[in-house]
């Protein structure tokens, strides 16, 4: 188990006001790009990027298609943090330091959190190049004593013991749904559940069908970490799938996934992502500022 002994809040502070010292405008969006999805953080206009060797107590990025940058700039007039890379379990990194750059944005303001990943689907009627808004999230490395939260919980960031229930916000999931079928993505667009596995391997046939009868839809290796530390500390999540490959369900046959076939359907469909991200922002820079009227 990973322990959380170098974990502490000043770290996640001293990140925070490296990154405030620099930044032109604090975000309140924060978007993670998935594997071969970093193209999103390209339409920020006004981009200001810092190499994650850069950061202090950032770990680097060490899986083609996450490059490594953390960009900053304006989408349809709200400023935004992207992740232009994630970190994963399997590069050999703990839980904490995974989700850290959560809690830095959570430090500089970042309200809401939009998390996209490719994953593997493992419902018979999600087609390769679809589209998976998460509706709910298996965490098996997190029934396993694997969380993010792990260790001492520090009071300043959110209780010991959290709710995930609303994690993926009902808000956020249905003004997504309403922009998908506007921008004509009906055919692709399901709502579903998200499964994290601990990777690097993709899944066996027997584990396939396993995921599948626990109620999973798609499945990947990262996201379900980053969301349980968002929600721990107060953010809204928004989790958007892009179904990369179907998952074989079935002995003797010779449709394997790789990770080359995972980057070329993410840069096929990455555009149309965009397009929903892009329309998202929006609409939550007006949720946020009529949130702040009532307050
Ligand atoms: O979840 P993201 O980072 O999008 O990446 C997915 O793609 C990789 C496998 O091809 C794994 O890292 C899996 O989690
Ligand atoms: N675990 C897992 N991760 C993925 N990421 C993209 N496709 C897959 C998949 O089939 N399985």
């Amino acid at each position: 188990m990973h322990s959380r002994e170098d974990f502490r809040y000043e770290h996640c502070e001293e990140t925070a006001c490296w990154l405030q010292g620099r930044v032109r405008t604090p975000p309140t969006i924060a978007i993670i790009c998935g594997s071969g999805l970093g193209l999103l953080a390209d339409t920020l206009s006004n981009p200001q990027a810092f190499p994650y060797s850069e950061i202090p107590n950032f770990p680097t990025s060490t899986v083609p298609g996450h490059a490594g940058e953390l960009v900053f700039g304006m989408l349809r007039g709200t400023s935004c943090v992207c992740m232009k890379g994630r970190f994963h379990v399997y590069e050999g990194y703990p839980l904490w330091k995974v989700t850290l750059p959560i809690r830095v944005f959570k430090l500089m303001g970042v309200k809401v959190l939009v998390v996209t990943n490719a994953a593997g689907s493992l419902c018979e009627s999600y087609k390769t190049g679809d589209l998976m808004i998460i509706k709910d999230h298996i965490n098996m490395p997190g029934l396993a004593s694997l969380s993010p939260l792990t260790g001492p919980n520090d009071d300043r960031f959110g209780p010991r013991f959290p709710s995930l229930l609303d994690t993926y916000d009902n808000n956020l999931r249905s003004t997504a749904l309403d922009i998908a079928h506007r921008l004509g993505h009906s055919e692709l667009i399901h709502e579903g559940v998200y499964c994290m596995v601990g990777g690097p391997n993709f899944e066996s046939v027997a584990e396939a069908k396993f995921l599948r009868i626990l109620g999973a839809d798609a499945v990947g290796m990262s996201t379900a970490p980053e969301a349980v530390v968002a929600k721990h500390c107060g953010m809204r999540v928004f989790g958007l799938s892009l179904i990369t490959n179907c998952v074989v369900q079935v002995y003797e046959v010779e449709d394997f996934v790789d990770h080359n076939t995972v980057l070329e359907v993410s840069k096929w469909r990455s555009q149309i992502l965009q397009d929903l991200i892009t329309e998202l922002v929006a609409t939550i820079k007006h949720q946020e500022e009529d949130r702040q009227d009532m307050e």
